[in-house]
């Protein structure tokens, strides 16, 4: 008999991982609360998708424990054959979450309903299930059509048809726009982040890329070294963020001379050009306003854009 839900759709405790004598997860704690799009972020081989591994029950881990909606994904079990215990998933508890993690294998020859119906088969749900999840992806158009002749990110969006199957409570998907054109990765940023409302369903994705966070995400975590290095959900985040910013102005001596005025440090780079450093986002506002209102000509303003290795280390080193 499954628990009722706690407050977190997926938990992880205390998680380690070793592969051949390499420490790739350290103790790692996560809370993935219920609603949640959250932004699994790391570099390349941080070990993320190791985690996800683990919590999908691909792969156990060395100690720690994994909650999915308020129950135990692993036991230890000692095995037949040796005195050693282990831990084995519960896999009653898998029908609970889709899991898309590398690339899905599709079938070219089937259309995109035939192919949803042998998952319908396998999982024992009715067939009325694939025109809902169709309609969840806005596939409902391509229901006939081969699944062969579909872009990457219609490939992409029957994946996650797939993996809403039975309607689970958490889908957990590796790098999910990975190799995508700039068209299918916004479909897939807008479908799982109109997914909690939809249907009811938490979105949990691994990514190294920041710009994703920004755009999807209501909450995220970063992995470093196998621990959590930081968590924070989207606005508070955003708020606490500071930014380069490149200025084009008429006259790049005299903004500078208003901005010191004013107590914001800038760099001129040309006649026409300032640099602001470390601005936090709720001073933006003002710092246009001052340049306008002293009668600067302002052309343009951009925030440089940053790296999740750059942001990190510029605001996050211990
Ligand atoms: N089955 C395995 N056997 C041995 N080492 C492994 C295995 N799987 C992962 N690793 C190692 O664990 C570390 C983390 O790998 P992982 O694939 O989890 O990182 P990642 O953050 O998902 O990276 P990427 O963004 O490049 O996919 C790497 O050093 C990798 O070489």
């Amino acid at each position: 008999m499954l628990s009722q839900p706690s407050e977190n759709a997926l938990a992880l405790n205390q998680i380690s991982k070793t592969y051949a004598g390499e420490q790739v997860l350290s103790q790692l704690n996560l809370a993935v609360p219920y609603g949640s799009v959250y932004a699994f972020l790391g570099n390349n081989g941080e070990g993320k998708s190791t985690t996800i591994r683990v919590l999908t029950g691909l792969e156990a881990p060395d100690a720690g424990s994994v909650t999915i909606c308020g129950d135990s994904l692993y036991a230890k079990r000692r095995s037949l054959l040796s005195r050693s215990a282990r831990f084995v998933p519960d896999y009653r508890l898998l029908h609970r979450l889709g899991g898309l993690i590398d690339a899905p294998s599709l079938y070219p020859n089937l259309t995109a309903a035939e192919f949803l119906s042998i998952g319908c088969g396998i999982k024992g749900l009715p067939v009325s299930e694939i025109d809902r999840v169709l309609a969840v992806v806005s596939l409902t158009d391509a229901a006939k059509r081969l699944v062969g002749q579909f872009s990457l990110g219609m490939k992409q969006r029957l994946a996650i048809a797939h993996t809403l199957l039975g309607d689970p409570e958490l889908l957990i998907l590796d790098e999910p726009t990975n190799g995508l054109d700039p068209s299918g990765i916004r479909d897939i940023r807008q479908l799982l982040s109109e997914l909690p409302a939809s249907t009811g369903t938490t979105v949990f994705f691994s990514t190294h890329n920041l710009d994703e966070v920004e755009k999807m995400a209501t909450r995220f975590a970063v992995l470093k070294d196998g621990r959590i290095r930081f968590e924070s959900d989207i606005p508070s985040w955003k708020a606490a963020q500071q930014f380069n910013m490149t200025l084009e102005v008429g006259d790049a001596n005299a903004a500078h001379t208003v901005l010191l005025k004013h107590g914001f440090q800038s760099k001129m780079t040309n006649p026409n050009t300032l640099r602001v450093e470390g601005l936090p986002r709720d001073e933006q506002p003002r710092l246009h306003a001052l340049l306008v209102n002293e009668g600067i000509e302002l052309f343009q303003s951009y925030q440089c854009k940053t790296s999740l290795e750059q942001w990190f280390t510029n605001e996050h080193t211990d």
